[in-house]
Order: structure tokens, then sequence, then C-alpha cells
């Protein structure tokens, strides 16, 4: 991983104080120091091994997928048990040491950076799949698991994880994040797949938000903390074990494309879809200027159209009554070109290229890195805000591709931009904040899925109210007195 070498020359550099800022808690912030005994405490804790202030390392841990500048932790520890979790918990919890829980650093909203240096927990280490029961249809998992191996391990038992965001991330991290995907229409998000979570405390008590060993699909017991915990983003404690629902395999999946002129035609028929009670697995939009990229980036030669990307799950005898079901919608709906992926590997290579959306949008400017934004409203408010969104991109005469979980009323522009053309950057960055209002406004939220982090502390104010977020504050004041958690991030 890094030599002993490597590791002493970044130690001498790692002998410095860091200032830690007063923080807005009740509880003022006792100046901590990030000093070679505090390393060396660290390293006495998880072994020296797993202790790295290397800037190659920090650097790994300071960023994630987001559009924010890195801000780099003093130190990565490397977490091999839920004991040393909650022993350098505590350690920096006495030291008033910020300690940020890093998942796999696929987050989209700056969740993992240190703003104030501190304690980058890697868990990737413990990485075991605790328990599985087929017949109950859950399993239990450690921090260091991710998505797409937990699916593999599943493969031969018949269930499958659906919660799919685009990036092979950790489960513990879409826990935190309150990740979604794809099949949300049908599945749900991360909230409404979670049984239990075992939560490190600052403070380094160890506890499993419904109780140990728990693991109905619904309990009435008391407040329920094992939401509390999901969305956290790390502030309130380490997710060192969830355990989550799992799904049948389904029988037979049909994938299929249809194109329309307009965008009020492609959400009505969404709307229309969900109004009949047809349980899609998948609803996604992609408009014009999407699938343009989409074809450029992943070599298909599709309508240049607003579309509709759409997948049903179930039992084979049914599945086509919901297709011709669907089907007469898009007519009705004026939509055209109806085409079902063929078999599997196309159906694979279609979502390989939804999930890649992202990447395709971000090539249409060459040099590029995306600015994603991520709106969630009720979904008979949707076509208005999707409408007006496209109006403010081709006011602002950029390239804002639009795709998304419409299924869930929940979208993103993909803007693709040079990050040194600060004018572009503004005109992004103020309709990614007019879209949230519009969202606000519309009864939505300023995020379905990719969390609040840095980027949208102020709108989560307007989201939620200075009372509502004043009782957040107040929880995790409770569970983090000493704010140590993942500080700076949620909150302003
Ligand atoms: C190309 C692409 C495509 C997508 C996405 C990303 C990328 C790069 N995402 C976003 C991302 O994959 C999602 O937010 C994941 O849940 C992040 O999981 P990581 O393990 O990477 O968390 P990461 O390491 O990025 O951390 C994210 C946050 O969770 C906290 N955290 C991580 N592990 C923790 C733990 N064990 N205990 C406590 N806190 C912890 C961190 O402190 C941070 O605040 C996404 N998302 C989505 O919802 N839908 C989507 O469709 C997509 N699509
Ligand atoms: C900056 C990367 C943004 C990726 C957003 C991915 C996503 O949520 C999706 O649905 O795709
Ligand atoms: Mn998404």
């Amino acid at each position: 991983m890094y030599s002993s070498v490597n590791l002493l020359r970044s130690l001498t550099r790692a002998h410095k104080t860091i200032q830690v800022v007063a923080r807005n808690y009740s509880v003022p912030a006792k100046q901590a120091s990030v000093t070679s005994t505090f390393v060396g405490a660290l390293r006495k804790i998880v072994g020296d091994q797993n202790v790295s202030t290397s800037d190659a390392v920090r650097e790994q841990h300071g960023h994630d997928e987001s559009h924010h500048a890195s801000s780099l932790p003093d130190v990565v520890v490397f977490a091999e048990s839920v004991e040393q979790v909650s022993q350098v918990a505590k350690f920096c919890n006495d030291n008033r040491v910020p300690l940020i829980p890093f998942g796999s650093g696929t987050g989209l909203e700056g969740g993992v950076n240190a703003l104030e240096g501190g304690v980058a927990l890697n868990m990737n280490k413990m990485n075991k799949i605790v328990e599985l029961n087929s017949q109950d249809f859950d399993c239990t998992v450690q921090p260091g698991v991710m998505r797409i191996a937990l699916n593999t391990f599943l493969r031969d038992t018949g269930l499958w994880f659906p919660i799919d965001p685009g990036a092979d991330a950790s489960i513990c991290g879409m826990c935190a994040t309150s990740a979604s995907g794809t099949n949300a229409v049908r599945y749900g998000t991360m909230r409404e797949n979670v049984l239990n979570l075992q939560v490190v405390l600052p403070d380094g008590r160890v506890f499993d938000t419904a109780g140990k060993g728990r693991r109905t699909k619904k309990t009435s017991a008391g407040y329920n903390l094992t939401n509390l915990f999901v969305g956290s983003e790390g502030t309130l404690g380490i997710i060192t074990q969830a355990t989550i629902r799992l799904y049948g395999i389904p029988e037979k999946t049909i994938a299929a494309v249809c194109h329309f002129n307009s965008v009020q035609d492609a959400v009505d028929t969404v709307v229309q879809i969900l109004q009949c009670g047809i349980p899609m697995a998948k609803l996604e939009f992609l408009d014009d200027t999407a699938i343009n990229a989409f074809n450029k980036y992943s070599k298909y030669n599709m309508t240049v159209a607003n579309s509709l990307f759409l997948e049903f799950h179930g039992p084979a005898q049914g599945l086509e009554d919901q297709f011709d079901a669907v089907k007469e919608l898009v007519e009705a709906n004026n939509g055209f070109g109806l085409q079902v992926a063929s078999d599997v590997d196309e159906r694979t290579r279609l979502w390989k290229a939804r999930h890649e959306m992202v990447y395709a949008c971000t090539a249409l400017v060459p040099g590029s890195r995306p600015y994603s934004t991520d709106v969630c409203v009720p979904i008979s408010n949707l076509p208005e805000v999707i409408i007006k969104t496209k109006e403010m991109i081709s006011e602002a005469g950029v390239q804002g591709p639009i795709v998304g979980h419409v299924g869930d009323g929940n979208f993103h522009v993909f803007f693709p931009i040079d990050r040194e053309d600060k004018e572009t950057l503004n005109k992004v960055t103020d309709i990614s904040k007019r879209m949230a209002l519009l969202g606000l406004s519309l009864n939505g939220t300023c995020t379905g899925e990719h969390g609040i982090g840095l980027g949208k502390r102020e709108l989560l104010i307007k989201e939620l109210g200075e009372h509502g977020v004043e009782v957040m504050k107040q929880v995790k004041q409770a569970f983090d007195p000493n704010g140590i958690m993942n500080p700076g991030k949620v909150f302003v």
C-alpha cells in the first residue's frame, strides 16, 4: 500500500498543530492538535500499517466525485474492526479532532471533504458479508462491502439488492447518503431498505439502531433511529454494519425505449403509467440533448428526442400485459419508436450506458468536468419543473442535458463545465440554484438522492425552515456534542 519509508517521511511532515476553528454548536471546540503523538496513539489502536499521513493517501481521502475543491484530512486511518472504530472515535472525541467516515468516495456533494482536517476513517478492510438470511430476504454487511460485490455474492441465491446508484458505492455509504438509483420507482431508496444499523457514536458507544439482531420488515418500537442515521452523511456517527432488504431476482425482465416530441408528453405518460398502478421497475427520462450525448458516448443511433427508458420486472405471465398497457399509454401521448431490448446483453448495454450518462454528458465538451444537480418534486409537478429548467438552460446558452428518475419525480442536469470558465460556471451555478428553488416552491426537495453535503446547506434551511434545521442541530448536539463528526456538512 505505501512503504514504511514514505510513512516515516510523511510522519515528520505530520508533526503540526491544526487550529480547530470554533464551530457553530453550543460547545466551543477545544483547541485540538494532530501531532506525531496523536498519530502515534492512532497507530497503537489500529497498527502501524493502518495509519497514513502520506500526501497521496490524504489526497485520495480529501474529495469525492463532486465539483467541490478537495480538503485533505491530516491523517487517514484504516480500521479493521468495530472495536478499532470505537477506540478511534473516542480518541478523536476526547481530543476534539474531526472524524470523517469514508466509504468509497463516490459521493456527489463533498461529503468526505475534510473541511477542518482531522481523521479520515476508511473502513474498506471491514468487508465481510456478516449474515445472509435468504428465507427472510435480508443480509448484513460491513462498511467495506460494495454494491456490485454484494450482488455478485448473491447471484446464485436467486436474490439481489436493487438500489443502484450509477457508481459502485459502499452499502454503508449508500445508507449514509440515503442513496437511490434507477430501480427506486419499484424498490424504493435506501430509506425503505435498511432494517438495522450498527453505529459507533463519537464517544465510542456501539449500538444497533433497531436493537441487536433485529431484522423485521417493519417495527413500531420507539423512535426510528435507523432512519435517523440513513442520510446522516457521517455527521452523527459511523455505520459499521447494515442489515438490508433483499428481493427475488425477477423471473422475467423487459427493457424498452420510446421517444416523444415534447417533454410534456413524455412526463404525462409517466404520470399515467403510475396512476394506472403498473409496477414499473425503471422509468428514466433523457431529454434530446442527453440522447445526443448518449448516442455519441455509448455508440448508439437512437432518435434524438425526449425519451423514456423503461424496465418491467415480474413473472413471465402478466409482464406482456403490463407492456401492452404501457404501449397504449405511450401511443396515446404521441410517443413513437417504442423498441424492446432484444436480449439480456442488449438490456445490460442499455443500462450501462444510462449509468454512464454523466460521463457521456461531460464528453459533450472535451476537457470539461461534470457539474450535476438533483431535484425531486411530486410527480404531478414534474413537467413544469423540467420544462422551466430547460428554458433556463436555453436562455443561459449553456449545454445542460436532463437525465433522471422521473418515476420518482427526480431528475438531474449534467452540465459539462470547464472549471476555469468562470462565466459558464456562474451561469450553471445560478441555474442549479434556481432549479432547486423552483422545486422547493412546487412541494419538492433540493436533493432527491445525493444529499446535502457541502453544496446544499443553504437550500436545506429554505427546505426545512429555521426550526427544522434547529431541531436537526439539536439532534446533532445530542449525538455529537463536541461536533467532531464530519464538521461543516449538512449545516452551515
Ligand atoms: C457516476 C456516478 C453515478 C451516481 C453517483 C455517483 C457517481 C460517481 N451517485 C452518488 C454516490 O454513488 C452515492 O452518494 C453513494 O451513496 C456514496 O457512497 P460512498 O460509499 O461512495 O460514500 P462516500 O465515501 O462518498 O461518502 C458519502 C457520505 O457518507 C458518509 N459515509 C460514508 N460511509 C459512511 C459510514 N460507514 N458511516 C457513516 N457515514 C459514512 C461520508 O462521510 C460522506 O458524508 C448516485 N447516488 C444516488 O443516490 N443515485 C444515483 O443514481 C447515483 N449515481
Ligand atoms: C458528478 C457525477 C454526477 C453523477 C450523477 C449520477 C446520477 O445520480 C444518475 O442518476 O446518473
Ligand atoms: Mn440519479
